[in-house]
Order: C-alpha cells, then structure tokens, then sequence
C-alpha cells in the first residue's frame, strides 16, 4: 500500500502542475521533483515507470472508471470517501494495463474495493476498444508518445575508449547488430530493432527510442554512450589530434568533453597517458558528474577537472600550450526536449551515487541554472540579453588566449539572440579583431549538413557586403528540434 500511496502523491502533484500548465516541461522531472519534495521513500525509478504509464492511460481510464460506476460507491468514513480518486486510478491502471494485469499489494480494503469492480471495468475497457477500433489501447497511447517529450531518435556513439583504442571498434558493431539487426538508410525509417548509421559523425547510430539499450552490457561499459546527434557537433568541427592541448570552458556533465577525447585518444595506444584536456565547471555538484561520466568513458587519465569558473580560474599564462576550446556555455535550452531523460540514462549506470549526487543527476543536466529563472516568468528578452552577455563573455575569454587556433561555441537554443548574434557581437568587437578571429568557412564545418545560420541576421549587420552574410551564415550550423533528428542546436567554429 506504501508504494501506491507514495504514488498517489506524486499523481497530485502532477496533476497540479498540469494544471499551472507546467507539465510541457518532463514528467520524469516533476516526478523526481515531487519524490525530493514529499521525502518519499519508494525508489523513484519505480514511481516513474508507474506515473508514466498511467499519466499516458489517464484520459481513458477516467472514461473506463466512470462508466463502471466504481467512483459512484466509495465508502465513506465520517461522510467523506474513504479511497481518493487517484488511488483507485493507480490500481485500475495496474489490474487493466500493467504487464502483469495485477494490483502490486496484499489484502487490503481497496484492493477488494477495486476487485468488486473488476469485470464492470473489463467490459467497459472492451467496449472503448472497440469504439475507438482498436485491438489494444497501446496503439494509440505509443502514437502519443511521438508527439510528446520524447526523441524521434536515439543516438548513440561507440567510445573507441573503452575499445582498445579503437580496435575493437568493429567487434562492438557486430554486437550491437545483434540487438538491431536490421540496418535503415535514413533516420525516418527508424523503427524498434533496426538502426541507423549517421553519415555526419563517425561511431555515431541512430535507434528506436524505445528500444531499451541502458540494460545492454556494451551501455553499462562504456563501450557506447548516448548523445545526442547535434551535440556531437562540436567535437567533430574541433576535430583535435593527439598533439593538441584543449580547453572544454563549461564541460558538465561532460558528454563533448569525452567525446572530444575520443578524437584525440580513440585510435592510438598512448604508452604514457597524459592530461591534454582541461575541462572547466563551475558547479561543483556538476562537477561530480562530470568526473564519473568521464570516468566511465575511460579517459581519466587524459582529463582534468577544475571546479571553477572558466573566466576566472583559467587564465593565459596558466595554459601557454592551449589549441583549442569547446565553449558549450549555460544557454535557454529552447532547442531541448526530452532531454532530461536522455540525459539522465547516461547516469543511471551511477548507481553508487551519494544522496546529493542524485539530487543533482535528476534535477539538473545540461539544463542551465537560469532555467529557474524562466520558470519564475522572466521576460523572455531580458533572458535571453543576460545569457547572450555571459556567452559572449566566455568565448571573448577563450579568444584572448594566444596560443588558440580553434574555438568552437555551440548552444541548444533556437533563439537568433544566443546564436548568430553572439557571433556578429563578437566580430565587431575590437579586441576579437585585434586578435585575429574569424568564422571558419563552410567547408571546414561539416559541410554536407544542410540547415545552416539564420543569413538574415548577418544582413542586419553587413548590409552592402552580401557574400560576407552567405558566408558567415553558412559557416554556423544548425538543427531543428525533432526535425532534425534531435533537439534543437546551434554551432560555429571561429579560427585564425
Ligand atoms: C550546456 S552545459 C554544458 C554541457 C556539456 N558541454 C556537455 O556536452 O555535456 C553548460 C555548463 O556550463 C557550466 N558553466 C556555466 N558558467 C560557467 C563558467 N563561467 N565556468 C565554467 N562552467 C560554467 C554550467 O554549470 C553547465 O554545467
């Protein structure tokens, strides 16, 4: 009974928030959320699965509820109902469309309560079926689920870290051929069991999003990680090579910082492994994540972590030999959905996480501390000017180094203000010129992908210089959320 009164709780709770219009956000979230909140003690993986499920039911086990008349005679206990409404949804939902059609608890009064009711709620589950001409109702709650937050793709990276530098690389594709043996030309043809090989990315495929893969060993090794197609980007523009000294400005929780390792460190055994990666994090509860996640993609060796601010605690003199950056800074997130899930996976496998640990892998992954602010109805502007001002801040810090050949700036937010325009700011600043910057040509940043910067916010700027704006456009990258394959992003490279 602990565990559906637990639940119930947490059923409230989101039926609160949906009714503030919050529930766009993730249901994993509010979840987890309400689990911190009430202090509940059932695991919260579990409650998820159970809310999740039922949350999908929902409009139809009203309507099955209602007509079976199991709401009409709830006993009462000094004229008030003795079983709350959401209750009795959670164990209709388990008794008709639970794997195990069963409610998970001993006898209990409500338990036979709900089991009085149990062939009026199976006739009356048979006749929606049959009104909305389906065999199972699966078949119209997985369609929702497109439509909801949730990837139309699964992407998923083989680490040659975890494969003998790259050796084995082959081996752990043939194993996943087991899982996914049918091989798709095209992202849209993704369905469950088949798999897609990325044409932009190298070890990059693309898979069902519900086939599971977090239970498959080559997962819980570190053999393959999730990550978002788009968000492997930035690494791949870099493009760094075994001899270069990199900087990840704002690393957490790490996915480009062990991705770009993979680069330099994916195909050479290196005899004495040493730290050509420094990665910068501000937040020293991300920075715990950061330090596992790189540690479960084995490259520890190659990486250090500075808990710290990035334009403060990394400065010229200190990294004389530095070539290049990754600057992933704190942004809107406008361009993310579903991301908390996904993101999540990823530290799953953290099963040893310490209590505040936890609190910051489910509250917190790549969405940045200002999303709260968002939350407290900021105006979107004023939002929007404060992290373009940080962004530009931290790319013009990483410009200053002398020794930088390479940078590259990418964001998860569709908005012009954190993108293109950051860009324009920052080429008409004088030190920028000063120092040599430029936007890499096309044909240096993955030049067959086709969506490209917004040419119209360069023709603000540069409005008699037309193949100046073609060019700078068409030197950022871009992608839509779920159009795209992915969340939303934003990507350029400047060099000099
Ligand atoms: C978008 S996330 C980075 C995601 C990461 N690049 C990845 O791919 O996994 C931005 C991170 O930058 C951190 N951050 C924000 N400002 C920073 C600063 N001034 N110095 C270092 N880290 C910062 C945030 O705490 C957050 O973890």
């Amino acid at each position: 009974m602990n565990f559906y009164r637990d639940a119930t709780w947490v059923l409230e709770y989101v039926e609160q928030q949906e009714a503030k219009g919050r529930i766009s956000g993730s249901l994993q979230t509010l979840v987890l959320q309400s689990c911190t909140k009430y202090k509940l003690k059932c695991n919260p993986k579990h409650v998820y699965a159970v809310i999740d499920s039922c949350w999908k039911y929902k409009p139809y086990l009203e309507k099955v509820m209602k007509k079976s008349g199991i709401l009409d005679d709830i006993p009462k206990k000094k004229g008030k109902p003795m079983y709350s409404r959401l209750t009795l949804m959670l164990l209709c939902h388990d008794l008709l469309f639970s794997k195990s059609k069963r409610i998970q608890m001993g006898k209990h009064p409500i338990k036979e309560y709900v089991l009085k009711h149990k062939s009026r709620l199976h006739s009356e589950l048979v006749r929606l079926k049959l009104k909305l001409k389906v065999k199972n109702l699966s078949e119209i709650v997985d369609n929702n689920d497109s439509t909801e937050d949730v990837t139309p793709v699964r992407w998923i990276r083989i680490n040659p870290l975890r494969c003998y530098q790259g050796r084995d690389v082959n081996a752990v594709l043939e194993e996943l051929g087991k899982k996914f043996p049918k091989r798709v030309e095209n992202w849209n043809d993704i369905v469950p069991g088949s798999i897609y090989y990325d044409e932009y990315i190298p070890h990059l495929y693309g898979i069902h999003p519900q086939d599971k893969i977090t239970s498959h060993e080559l997962y819980k090794q570190g053999k393959i990680i999730i990550q978002d197609r788009a968000s492997c980007f930035p690494a791949h523009i870099l493009n760094p090579s075994k001899d270069d000294i990199i900087i990840d400005a704002c690393a957490a929780p790490g996915n480009k910082t062990t991705h770009v390792a993979s680069y330099m460190f994916g195909d050479a055994k290196q005899e004495d492994p040493h730290v050509q990666i420094y990665a910068f994090e501000k937040d020293p509860e991300r920075a715990k994540i950061l330090e596992k996640m790189i540690k479960v993609a084995g490259c520890s060796k190659n990486i250090q972590v500075t808990v710290g601010d990035f334009t403060k605690a990394a400065t010229p003199d200190k990294f004389k030999d530095v070539t290049g950056f990754i600057v992933d800074p704190s942004c809107s997130g406008s361009g993310i959905f579903g991301r908390k899930y996904v993101d999540s996976l990823n530290r799953q496998r953290n099963n040893d996480t310490t209590d505040k640990d936890k609190k910051s892998t489910e509250e917190d992954d790549e969405v940045p501390d200002e999303q709260e602010d968002y939350n407290k109805k900021e105006d979107l502007k004023t939002r929007l000017a404060k992290l373009s001002s940080f962004q530009f801040q931290v790319i013009k810090h990483a410009m200053s180094f002398p020794t930088a050949k390479k940078i590259v700036y990418s964001t998860c937010s569709i908005h012009a203000e954190e993108n293109e325009r950051v860009v324009l700011d920052l080429l008409l600043d004088s030190k920028v010129k000063q120092w040599g910057w430029k936007v890499a040509a096309k044909e240096s940043v993955i030049p067959t992908w086709p969506r490209r910067g917004k040419i119209e916010e360069f023709e603000e700027v540069f409005r008699d210089d037309p193949a100046k704006c073609q060019a700078l456009a068409d030197g950022c990258i871009r992608a839509l959320p779920r159009d795209d394959g992915g969340i939303g992003f934003f990507a350029v490279c400047f060099e000099r």
